[in-house]
């Protein structure tokens, strides 16, 4: 219900506004401003306050010590002098909205419960704010960048992937954008590795055998086998920090040959006998297919109908990147049709996936929501990082991680 306000159109003010909370809808009312020009008039507050209890939220001026005292403990302050944070979501680690708090005056969509923040609720709440601490789900396109107006400054996004933000529009406005590289590099790489076993020694489909009583043999000399990763060779898709560090994970399985495909070819990819290949012949001979590249207009839609064909009957395709690198129905008929043997999916389109979506009633997918970061310790880096990206962007400085627009 509370919401702490846009007071953009406000600036004029010297004093306070006071918020009331009206109804049972969001919309943001104002039924009284009090213009505070001396040290007599926060007499009107008091009285106000004290008969009031719709009052949450009183914007001032910045000389806040003059409406401290009153006993006020649930009414919010916000200082018309300190800049505007939009944070997408009430879920973001405490202690990282709790910094901000500290500095800034935070707005904060605080209605997860019922989904993401709207592209509508967005557009109207980022109105004056100088920063943007948003996560991949939250799109960060042209109107919003344009509905903060010319006090926008940083956009600073817990992911590493950037390919929910209009990267053109924020270079056009002199806007910065913030990421979080590195902090997820080891538990990215964990998942994807976990997602290749859980896939190819099948886990999940064998789990739910148990779950269905359909274990009924104790032990079967053919039953739920897979094929082993010792000796198997490994095609990385975009060796870039995660690509390598899943090679690096992969070198302790003993596989016998690690392809990957890259621009460029990486003297880390040299350091550890992988080999640099193009995508089609890494296709032809791979056993795992392993997918880490980012997002972009040239891997968008790139695993398609003939990128399946290429590959062995008995592969297994996993994707730990952007679901949008794939076409997911080519990826659908591949897999019901024997094209490929198995495919374990951290990502994929849309997100989150129906619950009636086809591929979820294949034996041969195994479907992970997009946990590639998931592990407390990065959460909490990663958040870190969004909010030091915000701080040292707002004050002009270097950022810990600032994407090159
Ligand atoms: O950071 C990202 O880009 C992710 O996909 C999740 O951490």
């Amino acid at each position: 219900m509370e919401e702490v306000c846009s007071f953009r159109s406000y600036q004029s003010l010297i004093g306070a506004i006071v918020k009331c909370v009206h109804g049972n809808n969001n919309l943001i009312k104002f039924d009284k401003f009090f213009k505070c020009q001396q040290p007599g008039a926060p007499v009107h507050f008091q009285t106000y306050f004290l008969s009031n209890p719709n009052v949450r939220l009183v914007i001032h001026s910045g000389r806040r010590q003059f409406i401290e005292g009153f006993g006020l403990q649930k009414v919010k302050f916000a200082s018309m002098s300190k800049p505007k944070i939009l944070i997408t979501r009430s879920d973001y680690p405490k202690n990282s909205i709790e910094a901000l708090e500290s500095k800034y005056n935070v707005e904060i969509w605080d209605n997860v419960k019922n989904g993401d923040i709207t592209k509508k609720d967005f557009v109207e709440r980022v109105s004056g704010a100088s920063g943007i601490f948003c996560c991949l789900n939250d799109r960060v396109d042209k109107d919003v960048i344009e509905a903060a107006g010319p006090s926008l400054k940083v956009v600073s996004t817990m992911s590493v992937g950037v390919d929910h933000v209009d990267l053109k529009t924020l270079k056009s406005k002199g806007v910065r954008l913030g990421y979080t590289p590195d902090v997820l590099t080891e538990a990215t790489a964990e998942l994807t590795v976990a997602l290749l076993l859980a896939t190819s020694r099948r886990l999940l489909e064998s789990n739910q055998a148990i779950r269905n009583g359909e274990w009924t043999s104790a032990w079967a000399p053919l039953k739920w086998c897979g094929p082993a990763l010792k000796g198997s060779t490994v095609g990385i898709y975009g060796y870039g920090r995660i690509g390598q560090s899943v090679a690096r994970k992969l070198k302790a399985f003993e596989v016998s040959r690690i392809l990957y495909g890259s621009a460029q070819e990486k003297p880390e990819g040299k350091a550890i006998g992988a080999i640099q290949t193009s995508l089609d012949n890494l296709l032809k001979e791979s056993d795992f297919v392993i997918v880490t590249c980012a997002l972009s207009d040239k891997t968008r839609g790139l695993f398609n109908k003939d990128k399946f064909a290429m590959m062995k009957s008995t592969a297994i395709f996993v994707n730990s990147s952007r679901g949008a690198v794939v076409d997911q129905d080519a990826l659908h008929d591949a897999l019901v049709s024997g094209q490929i043997r198995a495919a374990g999916l951290d990502v994929m389109t849309p997100e989150p996936l129906p619950s009636n979506h086809p591929l979820l009633s294949l034996q041969n997918c195994v479907i992970l929501p997009h946990i590639g970061s998931a592990t407390y310790q990065t959460r909490m880096l990663m958040a870190d990082m969004v909010v030091k990206n915000i701080t040292t962007a707002l004050h002009g400085e270097e950022m810990p991680a600032e994407y090159a627009l």
